[in-house]
C-alpha cells in the first residue's frame, strides 16, 4: 500500500553586516534557521533540532526543543553547520541536512587580481527548500504528521523567498520552453 508523506521545509541563513569590524573580529550578526512550509508547526512529530557550528563558538552545538528551529549569533566566518532532526517516533531516525553559512557575496573578478572579492552587502539570504519524506509511517506517527496545525503567522516565520512566486515563474520558462522547442520541432 506504500503510504508516503511529504513535507516541505525551507533551511538557510540570513546575514547583516555591522558595516565596520567590532572589537572582537566580529562583522556580522546572522540567523540560522528551518522552517516549515505554510507555516506549519511540526512540534507534534518533531523532538528537538540540533545545530552544530564550528568547534570555536562557545558551546557549539545549539538545541531547539520546540520551533522557532533558529539559532541567532554574530561572527566573522562562514563555515558549514550540520542540522540534525530528531522524530518524536523512535522508529524515525534523525535526519541530517547541512548548510554552508553565508556571509558576503563573492563578486567573481572583482578583486584586483582578478579573483574572486568578498563583498559585505548590508543584508544576505541563503535559504533552500526540500522536503522530509516519511515512508510507510508508524500509525502514531502519521496521525501526528496529518494533524499537524499553522503556526500563527509570525515576522521570524516567513521566508526570505518567496517560493510560490518563484515555482510559478519557473513553471511559466519551463511552458515557454517547451512551445519554442516544440515550434523549433515544426519548423525542421
Ligand atoms: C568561525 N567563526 N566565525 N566567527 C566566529 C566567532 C566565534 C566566537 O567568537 C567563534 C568562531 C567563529
Amino acid at each position: 500500500k506504500g503510504v508516503t508523506i511529504a513535507k516541505p521545509i525551507v533551511y538557510g541563513n540570513v546575514a547583516r553586516y555591522f558595516g565596520h569590524k567590532r572589537d572582537d573580529g566580529h562583522t556580522h550578526e546572522w540567523k540560522i534557521y528551518l522552517r516549515f512550509y505554510n507555516n506549519e508547526d511540526p512540534s507534534g512529530y518533531i523532538k528537538k533540532v540540533h545545530f552544530k557550528l564550528h568547534d570555536s563558538y562557545p558551546n557549539s552545538l545549539r538545541v531547539c526543543e520546540e520551533p522557532p528551529y533558529e539559532v541567532d549569533e554574530t561572527g566573522w566566518g562562514e563555515f558549514g553547520v550540520a542540522i540534525r532532526i530528531y522524530f518524536k517516533d523512535p522508529n524515525e531516525r534523525p535526519l541530517n541536512l547541512f548548510h554552508v553559512l553565508k556571509l558576503f557575496k563573492i563578486e567573481p573578478g572583482a578583486a584586483p587580481d582578478g579573483g574572486p572579492m568578498p563583498v559585505f552587502t548590508d543584508y544576505l539570504v541563503s535559504e533552500f527548500y526540500d522536503e522530509i519524506v516519511f515512508s510507510d509511517p508508524s500509525r502514531t506517527m502519521l496521525r501526528l504528521l496529518k494533524s499537524a496545525q499553522q503556526l500563527p503567522p509570525s515576522i521570524a516565520t516567513r521566508s526570505e523567498t518567496d517560493f510560490e512566486k518563484k515555482k510559478s515563474e519557473t513553471l511559466q520558462s519551463l511552458i515557454s520552453a517547451k512551445n519554442r522547442l516544440g515550434s523549433e520541432i515544426d519548423d525542421l
